[in-house]
């Protein structure tokens, strides 16, 4: 990507009395003027992994200024160590550091190093500042946005977490220069996630542009990261800790949860996973009278166009899906909710769907 200073936009997400910036655009990495002003003091502990620290560290640290205290934590990359057992390792190295409540956590990478990083500061003698700095499409359109922080643990995704906001996220889009392909496509699910619950418009551009997103085109990025980011601020402003509204923005994700722990972390990715969560949704939205045959097919033939999966794994059966189904969060008592399409652009929260024909989309649904 090639973009000038031009095309930068900035965003705020409101929170009451509280808000923060997000900052999208080419070459914010490095540049000063951008980070330096959402340190609360002159403590920064620059969290990132093994395989994002080569292309940008060097360049974040370069933009810094020299009067700071800098540390940094290269930790090793993948879903897998999205645990306790990293976070603690975040939290040595704050100690080891001698770092005090005023110190700032910057996290540059993918959700993995949001997600731990923000719930390193969330619980750091009782909370600390943190700025993300997200690497990954799926991090820079939804993970930095909205103070979801959390690890998986062995029986469900993100089971323990806080949420706890950024101080300003910073989306430098040249980032995604160096993202390989099925990644992007991981990305793309979440953005067309945003349109299938609450923007048609967007879908329909979507579903014209996904060419030019897969080739990485700048102006339809930064188009599909700012609306995605305005969609998704919006939602967290009227339901910061996930009461309501909020919950729309899991869709596929209880589907899609149950896959990435079914197959083991990191073997599916995300957004592989909440693609074909989506796809399941859709199905079952179809099943209960709500979409038709041709929107349900419109929407695997725009999941597919990102390169994403349409399947569930072959050895998943309904009573393997239906145990990790349970444990959702969304969950109230013993009743499963689900996020299901009205149409295409509108989303529910639903808590009514018989037993009978859960199993019979579980049963039924394509395999691969
Ligand atoms: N907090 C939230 O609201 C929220 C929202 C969505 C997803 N998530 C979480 O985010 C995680 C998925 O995030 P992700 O898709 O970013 O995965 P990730 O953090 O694992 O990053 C994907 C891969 O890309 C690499 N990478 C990152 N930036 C790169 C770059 N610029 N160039 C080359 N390689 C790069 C990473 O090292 C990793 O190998 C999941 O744990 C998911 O649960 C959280
Ligand atoms: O921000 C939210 O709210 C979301 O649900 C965004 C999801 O894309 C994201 O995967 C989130 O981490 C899921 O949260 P969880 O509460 O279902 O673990
Ligand atoms: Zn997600």
């Amino acid at each position: 990507m090639s973009d000038s200073p031009a095309t930068r936009r900035s965003l705020e997400v409101a929170l009451g009395e509280r808000s923060y910036p997000i900052h999208i655009g080419p070459g914010l990495i490095g540049d000063p003027a951008w980070l330096t002003p959402h340190l609360a003091g002159r403590q920064v502990m620059i969290v990132t992994n093994e395989t994002v620290a080569p292309h940008y560290l060097a360049r974040l640290r370069e933009g810094l200024p020299g009067e700071l205290t800098v540390h940094e934590l290269i930790l090793p990359d993948g879903e897998a160590t999205k645990t306790l057992a990293s976070v603690t390792r975040i939290w040595d190295a704050l100690l080891e550091a001698g770092f005090n409540r005023r110190c700032t956590l910057v996290a540059l990478g993918g959700g993995v190093i949001g997600d731990m990083t923000g719930f390193a500061a969330a619980c750091y003698q009782r909370g600390v500042a943190f700025v993300q700095v997200p690497t990954t499409l799926l991090a820079q359109v939804d993970s930095s946005v909205g103070g979801k922080t959390g690890v998986n643990h062995p029986l469900g995704k993100n089971m323990i977490g806080a949420f706890w906001q950024p101080r300003a996220v910073l989306i430098d889009t040249d980032t995604l220069r160096t993202l390989p392909e099925r990644e992007l496509s991981a990305g793309l699910a979440e953005v067309i996630k945003y349109g299938l619950i609450r923007d048609a418009a967007f879908l329909d551009w979507l579903e014209a542009e996904l060419p030019a997103l897969r080739r990485l085109e700048p102006a339809a990025l930064t188009r599909a990261i700012e609306r995605s980011c305005e969609l998704k601020a919006e939602i967290v402003a009227a339901d910061e800790t996930e009461q309501g509204v909020r919950a729309l923005l899991n869709l596929g994700h209880t589907f899609g949860h149950a896959i990435e722990a079914h197959q083991g972390y990191g073997n599916w990715l995300h957004g592989e996973a909440i693609g074909a969560g989506m796809a399941m949704a859709a199905e079952l939205s179809r099943r209960l009278g709500w979409l038709s045959a041709a929107e349900v097919e419109r929407t695997a033939t725009i999941l597919a166009a990102a390169g994403l999966p349409l399947a569930a794994p072959a050895d998943m059966g309904v009573d393997d899906f239906l145990a990790l189904m349970r444990l959702d969060k969304k969950n109230v008592d013993d009743r499963l909710r689900l996020i299901l399409l009205e149409t295409l652009g509108r989303a529910v929260i639903h808590d009514k769907t018989p037993r009978a024909q859960l199993e019979e989309l579980l049963a039924s649904f394509p395999r691969r």
